[in-house]
This record gives structure tokens, sequence and C-alpha cells, in this order.
């Protein structure tokens, strides 16, 4: 078996596939750390909520920045992804999340760009999808729980827009690098997709390629 210090995993997919899912259950069981690094584009859109100019906020965000739940609304969703679309805002957040990566004891990293741009060496890429239509009801079921008022349709075109802005950007955008293996949990229990994750990482630890 090859030692998981520097062992990166990259997760990518789009809004609501179930890649931080995935990631935290996969985190677990290794014993990795775990970076949600759209909760980074989430902090910096709170802060243009509030008024601070883009750049600025991402150069001076910290980790405390992080920690809140209240990053997980639709309003900040939608401004994250206007934010991720700067260059100047995704060249703040790089150095963070490739320190993180690079911690001893292995990382998994989920997000939009991590096996493309943030980690290209990533020992395991994986690209979460899901159809568009099970994502928003997974995601309007989730806010719902949470006490938090919208509707299916609003969440839906939520997803839409982002995924659209996501793609299309210049910078940085959302696409499987060529390397990584597509997990689609679209028919997929969680515990199912958690464990076809477990053993693509499993394999690719024990044979060290
Ligand atoms: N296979 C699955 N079956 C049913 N529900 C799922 C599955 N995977 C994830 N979910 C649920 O769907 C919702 C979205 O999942 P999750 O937060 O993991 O997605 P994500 O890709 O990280 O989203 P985002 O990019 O918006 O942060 C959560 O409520 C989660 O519990
Ligand atoms: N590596 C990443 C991660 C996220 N984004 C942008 O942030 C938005 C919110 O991310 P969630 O994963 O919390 O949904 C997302 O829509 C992306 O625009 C990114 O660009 N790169």
């Amino acid at each position: 078996m090859s030692t998981t210090r520097g062992f990166t995993v990259a997760i990518d997919g789009p809004a609501a596939s179930g890649k931080g899912t995935i990631s935290k259950a996969v985190a677990e069981h290794f014993g990795f750390a775990h970076l949600d690094t759209g909760l980074l584009y989430r902090a910096v859109g709170a802060k243009v909520l509030l008024g601070i100019e883009p750049v600025a906020a991402a150069r001076a965000l910290v980790p405390e920045d992080l920690d809140s739940d209240a990053l997980r609304t639709p309003e900040i969703a939608q401004e994250a992804s206007k934010v991720a679309a700067l260059p100047e805002v995704r060249a703040a957040l790089v150095d963070f999340q490739r320190s993180f990566a690079a911690r001893a004891g292995g990382a998994v990293l989920d997000g939009r760009d991590i096996g493309t741009v943030i980690c290209p060496a990533a020992q395991v890429k994986l690209f979460v999808i899901a159809d568009a239509v099970v994502r928003a009801r997974r995601r309007f079921a989730e806010l719902t729980e949470k006490g938090i008022q919208t509707t299916f349709e609003d969440v839906l075109a939520d997803v839409h827009a982002r995924d659209e802005r996501d793609m299309g950007r210049v910078d940085a955008p959302l696409r499987a690098a060529d390397d990584a293996v597509e997990i689609d949990t679209t028919e997929m229990k969680i515990a199912d997709a958690v464990a076809a994750a477990v053993a693509l990482i499993e394999a690719k630890r024990d044979t060290g390629t």
C-alpha cells in the first residue's frame, strides 16, 4: 500500500450533485482532512452582499469566515457563482487550497476546478454528476428541512443558472479532468455513491497508480 502522505482526492461536479456528501464521508473513512472549496466562494459572496469589493474580500479571507452554516443560502450561492467568475478572486484563493491539499495524512477537496486547476496531480479525481431535476429535488428538501423558505421552481432555476455560469466562465470552468472517473448519483443511494468512491480511492491507494 502506498503512503497517504500528500495523497490528494479531487472531487468536482455541478451544484447539489452530491460531491460534498461523498467528500465528507470518504474523508472520514480514510482519516483525510476535507475542504469544501465552495465555502471559500460563498464566504466571498457573503461579504460582497455586505458591500465589500470582491477581490479585497477574497484576499482578506480567514479560515474563521468558512465556519458559518449561514453561508448555505440560495442568495449566497448565486453571489458565490458570480464572484467565482472573476479571475482575480480565483487567483487569491489558490494558495490556501493548494496548501490544504499538500497536508500530511491526505486531503479531500471538493469544488469545480480541483482536478483541472488546483490539484492537477491529484492521485484520485472524481467527477460527480446527477440529473438537474433530481439535484434540485434534493436541494429543495435540504433547504426546507433547514426552515429556509423557497420553492422547487426557484431551486431548479438556481441550479440551472449556477451550472451555466460555472461551465461557461473563461477562467477555470467546471469540467471533468481528462483522467477523472465519473460517478452519476441520479439513481444511487448516498451509501452506494460513497461506497463507489471509497472503492475507487482504495484501488488507487493500493496500486499507487
Ligand atoms: N445519492 C444521493 N441520494 C439522495 N440524496 C443525496 C445523494 N447525494 C446527496 N444527497 C443530498 O443532496 C443534497 C446535495 O448534496 P451535497 O450537498 O452533497 O451536494 P454538493 O454537490 O456538495 O452541492 P453544492 O455544490 O451546492 O455544495 C444534500 O441534501 C444531500 O444530503
Ligand atoms: N472550486 C470551486 C468551488 C466553488 N465554486 C463556485 O462557488 C459556488 C458555490 O459552490 P458550492 O460548491 O458551495 O455550491 C459555485 O456555484 C461555483 O460558482 C467555484 O467556482 N470553484
